[in-house]
């Protein structure tokens, strides 16, 4: 095996793009964008209304092809991919609740994720074994996202917090080493704005995650890394209190409260 020395790992990107940019009829939703992911950090993307952040996001996953510029997944050129290339990358996305069936359990969801085609591909017929190994791994990941006691309940039962817990362990049953997080934390309650926090700090132990959230609370929690967008292009890019201390930041938010 190669010798890497902790150094050498530490530099390593999971994901880059180079003057990546996205024209939707002649306007520039992201403008020119560098971005350079490290590998095992949460980094943040932030930015008021209109930013770009969601584009963004739907060019790294390929759910949008780029206008011009590069994507890459540790180093790898993925650019204009489909969705499903890019995910056997590694880089997996949060499900969203509309994909969830209400008269499913959270149990069943899981099973039917770890089934999917980028593990064992599509299968008929399932062994004992199989089966047997992904119980164990189906109470793991239920454990995880904290819904162990709620595992059998049909899923139009649950809580708003509780369903987004379940897109998150479904996203994890994909062992992603790249996690893209689309606003977690959108529309919860102080409580559950907590518990995703927590939640988010285990998933990302050993992997590498992209987070888009308004929660300023949530950002200087998580996040290692904020790029900041406006208008398309990086505003600013640094810790979190860099940015949130930075002249240019404080003034596109304020503009945006204006405008509010
Ligand atoms: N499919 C599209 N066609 C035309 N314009 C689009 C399309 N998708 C996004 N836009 C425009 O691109 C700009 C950036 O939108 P985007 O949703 O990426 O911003 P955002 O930072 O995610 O905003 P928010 O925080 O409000 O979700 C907006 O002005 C939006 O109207």
């Amino acid at each position: 095996m190669f010798a890497v020395s902790k150094e050498t790992a530490d530099e390593r990107v999971a994901v880059r793009t180079q003057a990546l940019t996205k024209v939707f009829r002649g306007f520039r939703a992201v403008d020119s964008v560098n971005l350079e992911v490290r590998e095992g950090t949460v980094h943040a993307l932030v930015g008021p209304n209109g930013a770009g952040k969601t584009t963004l996001f739907n060019l790294l996953t390929g759910f949008l092809a780029p206008t011009s510029g590069t994507i890459t997944v540790f180093e790898e050129d993925v650019t204009g991919r489909p969705p499903e290339q890019i995910a056997r990358r590694g880089v997996a996305r949060s499900f969203q609740i509309t994909s969830l069936f209400d008269s499913m359990t959270s149990r069943e969801h899981v099973e039917l994720a770890l089934q999917g085609p980028t593990r064992q591909g599509f299968r008929f017929w399932r062994s004992e074994k199989l089966l047997g190994r992904n119980q164990v791994r189906v109470d793991e990941l239920l454990g995880q996202v904290g819904l162990t006691p709620l595992a059998d309940k049909p899923v139009g039962l649950l809580a708003y917090g509780q369903k987004r817990a379940l897109e998150l362990s479904l996203a994890l049953a994909l062992d992603p080493p790249v996690m893209l997080l689309d606003e977690p934390t959108a529309g919860m309650g102080t409580e559950d704005v907590d518990r995703t926090i927590e939640l988010v700090r285990r998933i990302a132990a050993g992997r590498t995650v992209v987070l888009v959230d308004h929660n300023m609370h949530v950002v200087g929690s998580l996040a290692d890394r904020v790029t900041v967008l406006q208008q398309g292009k990086v505003l600013a890019e640094g810790d979190y209190d860099e940015v949130r201390n930075d002249e240019r930041v404080i003034t596109a938010y304020l503009g945006e409260a204006d405008h509010a």
